[in-house]
């Protein structure tokens, strides 16, 4: 079989603290063709590698001049793998020295220079990476460990599994009950799990329970004898019912015959009309509750939750509020046109202590809200609205000294485009210091 030629413009992305999109080195590779993307660390990254699932083919430069700890190299092991890109290495001498970078580099880039390096050398090593990309192009890409779903985005353990449960869920025709606090995402998991069916591409009908009347959502679901209700609307697809616990008597009972039977008995009818709907159902209720109470057909409360997911809070999976923070920042600062490079130390700190009773849209509507106000390039605490100093939990001396000693070295990192020698000058410490004290506060290159 023929190959498809190249394309006329490549895509490079450019992994690179001390780099950036308009310094000549990355000027002259877009003179030749590349289509430069440049990232100042490995968060913005993988956010455009995860929104970007249909990127055919790139090459990647990835700078490791300044990754000197093995944290990072355990961060960068899964995303310099990706089946669509081929990457390339920069390095310097002390770097390649190093046993983890070496193995890094042997495991996942197609090659490596070590810088300086002559101009034709990068060239051909970076054309000769995208174009085993290309080849490679086609594959499915599954994200290496489950870090994502649909629109979905978290890397918790809870949220790795629930990611597992849902691909699962995906393949099957169950009616799905998901719970779950206020703004964990419910709705968006059930659209997640569409577009993951077979019945992709058909409806997916949404339904408030909560926003009508008894016999208005009877006639908005079923519809009448010569007019269409929102179940037929759906008809191949999918029916999501959310707030289900507020679905009135009348429509559970018509509900309840529509999934016993696979057909829809409208108000007034003889006969019912076969239906074919694939039904989730979502509540930040408790459903037993509203069973237990008589307000909800216990009948029914079985027949909708043969699967039942449970999405965590957003306070019981810390480790996923940075990450969903970041992905909010890139993803408004690109639909406002704003360059926000990331969050301030003590932002970040805040983050952390909140209790999030909005959980993942409280986190979306500060964020896109502090993008819009910064007036930096660092979203500080006071742009998310979370200044509250009480909000952060009580600190020992040590612990304070930590987190000062980490906000200086971040400040001057920032303040010198985290160039590692400067910083360090600055800071009155050696290189080799500056290294290990970033290693002990587990800091990535750029923060
Ligand atoms: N894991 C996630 N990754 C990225 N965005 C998320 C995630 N979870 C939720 N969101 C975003 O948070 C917002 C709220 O999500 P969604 O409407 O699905 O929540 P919900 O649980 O259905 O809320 P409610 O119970 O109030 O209806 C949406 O903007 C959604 O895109």
């Amino acid at each position: 079989m023929a190959l498809p030629p190249l394309p006329a413009q490549r895509t490079l992305l450019l992994l690179s603290s001390r780099l950036h999109a308009q310094m000549p080195f990355v000027l002259r590779l877009g003179s030749l063709g590349w289509q430069v993307h440049h990232f100042a660390d490995l968060p913005s990254l993988k956010c455009f590698l995860h929104d970007r699932d249909d990127l055919v083919a790139a090459a990647g430069l990835i700078d490791l001049r300044d990754l000197g700890s093995e944290e990072a190299v355990a961060e960068l092991t899964p995303v310099l793998s990706h089946p669509r890109l081929g990457c390339v290495a920069m390095t310097d001498a002390r770097t390649i020295a190093d046993d983890s970078m070496r193995q890094l580099v042997r495991d996942c880039c197609f090659d490596f220079v070590t810088l300086p390096c002559p101009d034709d050398v990068l060239d051909t090593v970076i054309g000769h990476a995208f174009g085993l990309a290309w080849l490679g192009r086609g594959t499915t890409y599954l994200p290496h460990d489950d870090a994502g779903f649909g629109g979905m985005v978290g890397e918790s353990p809870e949220m790795r599994s629930l990611f597992r449960l849902l691909r699962l869920t995906a393949s099957n025709d169950a009616p799905v009950f998901i719970a779950g606090e206020t703004g964990t995402g419910k709705e968006l998991a059930a659209m997640a799990l569409h577009e993951h069916s077979a019945r992709a591409g058909k409806p997916f009908i949404t339904i408030h329970c909560e926003s009508s009347a008894p016999g208005a959502l009877l006639s908005m679901l079923a519809g009448h004898e010569q007019q269409r209700g929102r179940i037929e609307s759906a008809h191949r697809g999918t029916l999501f019912l959310d707030e289900a616990d507020r679905l009135p008597l009348d429509s559970q009972a018509m509900l309840l015959g529509l999934l016993e039977t696979g057909r829809l008995m409208k108000p007034g009818a003889e006969d019912g009309i076969p239906v074919d709907v694939r039904v989730i159902s979502a509540s930040h209720h408790d459903l037993e509750a509203a069973v237990a109470e008589g307000r909800f057909r216990a009948d029914l409360y079985h027949r909708l939750s043969v699967l039942r997911l449970q999405l965590p809070a957003l306070r019981e999976r810390g480790e996923d509020i940075e990450h969903i923070a970041h992905h909010a920042r890139m993803k408004y600062a690109s639909e406002y046109g704003r360059r926000i490079k990331g969050f301030s130390p003590c932002a970040l700190r805040q983050l952390q202590a909140h209790a999030w009773p909005g959980n993942v849209r409280e986190l979306h509507n500060r964020v896109r809200q502090a993008v819009i106000k910064a007036e930096g390039r660092y979203i500080s605490a006071s742009d998310l609205g979370l200044n509250n100093e009480d909000a952060l939990p009580a600190l020992t001396l040590d612990e304070a000294r930590a987190g000062a000693e980490r906000d200086a070295i971040l400040t001057a990192l920032r303040r010198n485009r985290h160039r590692i020698g400067e910083s360090a000058r600055e800071l009155g410490v050696s290189r080799v210091t500056l290294y290990r004290l970033m290693n002990r506060h587990g800091m990535r290159a750029a923060c």
